[in-house]
């Protein structure tokens, strides 16, 4: 039936039944979301993203993105939790009423849809989109190393057989042009939240380099304030800090985009687990998982709102 309430949350999803899910849950909370399509990925499918705004014009906004990494299935399942989430807490929640009577957020579950198709196809642990370009004998780009910040750097490759592929030009790969042309041409995004797994880690600024952002000692913070928030969920503990320090060095990455594009609240998560499960994170794990993240993005969308 066309009702979402016939839709397993605690199941994995294929990109049809995620489409077809978007499609429903539009039609059923058309007061408050609509369903935008910002593009077309490399192999021709759409690029959605949902719109969650109670009325104004060009409110100020959160982005969130998850799937970025097709193979990262825990974060296309919470980023469709949290969608569900947003609607039920809205008149209910105080933080997540007060959220969205000032600011709009806008959500793209599936960031790399023919990566995804591949994953369910072909491939379980791809990673990269499925671009492919005349003489070049591996496909795909890493779309966590083909933003302009930094591009090419440390921590990104050049071979196109590689995992972290840089692609041949910043921006070069439709997965990534159309968030970044959205972004621009929206003009007023004060976060931006890309999610990944696996590591349970919370990351800001900059990956490329080891020199701190300017508001580091306010996201440092945030993201303790943020993962205490998750913590207290189900007692899973997460790790912080800037990318490059926590982490190591990448280049070309979503968040050092946003960052160096004025967005000074930009965080890159790194869902469940620490590596028993990894990318195959078993299915009765999404709801735990979703609960949690979302109490640290509901965190980070406070702070926005407040500052
Ligand atoms: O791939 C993942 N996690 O899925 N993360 C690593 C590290 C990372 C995470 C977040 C931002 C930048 C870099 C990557 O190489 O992209
Ligand atoms: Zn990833």
């Amino acid at each position: 039936e066309r009702s979402t309430s016939s839709f397993s949350y605690s199941s994995y999803h294929t990109l049809e039944e995620i489409y077809t899910w978007i499609d429903n849950f539009v039609t059923e909370h058309s007061d408050i979301v609509s369903k935008l399509q910002i593009g077309h990925s490399f192999e021709n499918r759409s690029i959605l993203v949902l719109k969650f705004s109670t009325g104004g014009s060009r409110r100020p906004a959160i982005w969130i993105d998850s799937g970025i990494h097709s193979r990262e299935w825990i974060t296309h399942a919470t980023g469709i939790w949290i969608a569900r989430k947003i609607v039920s807490e809205y008149g209910k929640d105080r933080i997540v009423t007060d959220v969205l009577n000032a600011m709009d957020v806008f959500l793209e579950i599936v960031s790399n849809p023919d990566g995804f198709a591949y994953t369910h196809s072909m491939n379980r642990l791809w990673r990269k989109n499925k671009s492919s370009r005349p003489g070049t004998f591996c496909i795909g780009v890493d779309l966590n190393r083909n933003w302009k910040s930094g591009f090419g750097g440390n921590g990104s490759n050049n071979n196109p057989c590689s995992e972290t592929y840089h692609g041949p030009s910043p921006q070069s790969e439709p997965e990534v042009a159309a968030v970044v042309d959205f972004i621009m041409s929206h003009g007023n995004v004060k976060a931006l939240i890309s999610i990944h797994s696996y590591s349970q880690m919370l990351m800001y600024p900059y990956g490329h380099s080891l020199e701190p952002v300017s508001n580091q000692e306010e996201l440092y913070h945030l993201a303790k304030d943020a993962v205490q928030a998750l913590y207290e969920v189900h007692g899973i503990e997460y790790i912080y800090g800037s990318i490059s320090t926590t982490l190591y060095v990448a280049s070309g990455i979503t968040v050092d985009w946003a960052y160096d594009s004025g967005i000074k609240y930009s965080f890159s998560f790194e869902l469940r687990d620490t590596g028993r499960y990894g990318f195959l994170l078993p299915a009765v794990q999404i709801i735990p998982t979703a609960q949690e993240t979302w109490m640290a993005v509901r965190t980070i969308m406070e702070h926005t709102l407040h500052h």
